[in-house]
């Protein structure tokens, strides 16, 4: 644990836990030894430049990508060495994923992509389409519980991929760029809907982006330089925090 994480979360064991993670894609080395703690309830922002690790990082943590070397704990469990199967059930039960573009299945109207994790988790058709129902609305987007992805506009489709994505209660969520591709105002209600679920749940999110306005919804925000986390721009913003405590 950093110095920076000790002064935050006195004695607080972290949700995820990540040390010392190398990951190579060929010649180029997208992570090189990158530490990093996710707490419970906590909203962390990564940020760095292009092609610093950002989105491997969060393949490594979310247990979408094995890391080379290096560890990956969830409540104490090693995800790094865990079975494809294991993996597959965490995806589907403790977490939820956003990406910059929603990755919503085409084929599928807003409401039946929201009710696919229930499906998947074993919830029956029709307590998983109410329950979809009521985390459209919850998101502003029950309107276009009938339209196919092609047919929302990019913020609408967004918050669909973020009821989706928190629909099953997971315990923390993963999002890359989510407003990467949204004008100011649909990034903002994005934001506000992802931090406001997050807080009433207490779930944990791991926020990758480039841009300071959405890295400003987060608690923490941390620096990803050439495959490490930049430990002195931390403590910067640990710097930061406790002015703000003071
Ligand atoms: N699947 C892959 N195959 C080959 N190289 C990859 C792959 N994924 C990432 N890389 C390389 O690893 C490095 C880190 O990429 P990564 O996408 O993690 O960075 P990033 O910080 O998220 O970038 P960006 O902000 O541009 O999305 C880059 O050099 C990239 O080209």
């Amino acid at each position: 644990m950093s110095p920076s994480d000790e002064q935050l979360f006195p004695g607080e064991t972290a949700l995820i836990t990540a040390r010392g993670l190398k990951k190579a894609y060929g010649r180029a080395d997208a992570l090189r030894g990158a530490s990093l703690d996710l707490h419970a309830g906590e909203i962390l922002a990564v940020t760095g430049t292009s092609g610093s690790g950002k989105s491997t990082l969060l393949h490594c943590l979310a247990g979408i990508v094995r890391p080379d070397d290096g560890s990956v704990t969830y409540g104490g469990e090693r995800i790094d060495r865990a079975s494809e199967e294991r993996l597959g059930e965490l995806r589907r039960t403790d977490f939820g994923v956003v990406f910059q573009f929603g990755q919503l299945i085409p084929e599928l109207t807003a409401l039946d992509n929201v009710a696919l994790p229930l499906l998947l988790a074993g919830v029956r058709r029709g307590p998983s389409q109410q329950k979809a129902g009521e985390w459209l609305e919850r998101f502003g987007v029950r309107g276009q519980a009938d339209l196919r992805p092609g047919e929302m506009s990019g913020g609408q489709s967004q918050r669909v991929a973020l009821a989706r994505a928190l629909v099953t209660g997971p315990k923390a969520v993963f999002a890359d760029e989510p407003t990467g591709a949204l004008d100011s105002l649909a990034g903002e209600q994005v934001m506000t809907a992802l931090v406001h679920t997050a807080r009433e749940a207490g779930t944990a999110v791991l926020l990758i982006t480039h841009d300071a306005r959405t890295a400003a919804y987060a608690d923490r925000e941390v620096w990803l330089r050439d495959g490490v986390v930049d430990a002195g721009a931390d403590a910067v913003t640990v710097q930061e925090a406790a002015r703000h405590e003071g």
